[in-house]
């Protein structure tokens, strides 16, 4: 069985082909239109797809356009997670996943794959920075949205006379003795302070695990121990949208 996973936040489309359960090749392509975006994608895999997945944070009609871009290349119509029907070891009991952000609930949902009996942080560090807690049974705590390290950036470069060329992209937590430097600086230490304080709610005991784009970059920078999952969203997919006989 072959298997498109699609992954679209506000920056970039991620995507992952699996052959009988096995990732097979994976990417991610900035924005651009829905049929440069799938035709990327069909190029990159070079096969048919069976089964195609899709989670979309997308404005509904960015959503559709993916949608059925992907059904004229590919053939299939992909299957959107429901909260409804598969929603695996996690809980909501007075949240509406529905209203989370597809990325969210599914990171939760991945992440509870990963550590189902403990407490767990869920950091997706994209676009925006999202900071996300399930309980030891399972329990959505609830979470926080910042902007993403990259969006503290371009805030400052908007807002600022500021010039950050992306071979400056040089991060770290050290206190910095030029502007530059010191806003690159000062929107890692935010995002990095947030999530050791944040982790301080549950005594320190709950697991953190990051996803996205920023978030190896992330991991080497924290004082605490956390765990660099970047298909958590993917791993969600397949919870929410099970295929008999795998996984
Ligand atoms: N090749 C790349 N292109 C764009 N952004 C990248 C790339 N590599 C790392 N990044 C970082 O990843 C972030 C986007 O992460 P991602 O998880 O894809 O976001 P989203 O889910 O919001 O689309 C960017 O803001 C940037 O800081
Ligand atoms: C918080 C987010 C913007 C994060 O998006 P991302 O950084 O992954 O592009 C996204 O999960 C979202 O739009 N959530 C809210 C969904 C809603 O209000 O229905
Ligand atoms: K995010």
């Amino acid at each position: 069985m072959r298997i498109l996973d699609i992954d679209a936040g506000n920056t970039r489309v991620k995507w992952r082909y699996l052959v009988d359960g096995k990732s097979h090749k994976a990417g991610a392509f900035a924005n651009d239109s829905s049929n440069a975006l799938v035709e990327m994608i069909a190029d990159s895999v070079d096969g048919a797809v069976d089964l195609c997945r899709m989670a979309s944070v997308r404005a509904p009609k960015e959503r559709e356009s993916l949608r059925a871009s992907l059904e004229n290349v590919f053939g299939v119509s992909p299957a959107l997670p429901d909260p409804e029907s598969g929603i695996g070891g996690v809980h909501f009991p007075d949240a509406d996943p529905c209203r989370l952000g597809d990325d969210r609930w599914l990171a939760m949902l991945g992440a509870r794959k990963h550590y189902p009996d403990g407490p767990v942080v869920v950091i997706d560090s994209g676009t925006a920075l999202t900071l996300d807690a399930v309980d030891a049974n399972g329990v959505f705590q609830g979470g926080l949205i910042t902007p993403g390290v990259n969006t503290m950036l371009k805030s400052m470069v908007d807002a600022a006379d500021l010039l950050v060329l992306p071979d400056e992209k040089e991060f770290s937590r050290s206190l910095a003795k030029n502007s530059v430097q010191a806003v690159l600086n000062g929107a890692l230490s935010m995002a990095a302070s947030l999530i050791e304080r944040e982790v301080q709610r549950f005594n320190s005991q709950a697991r953190v695990v990051l996803c996205g784009g920023d978030a190896r970059m992330l991991a080497e920078q924290m004082n605490i121990p956390v765990e660099y999952c970047p298909e958590l969203v993917f791993e969600g997919l397949e919870v929410a949208i099970p295929v008999k006989g795998m996984r």
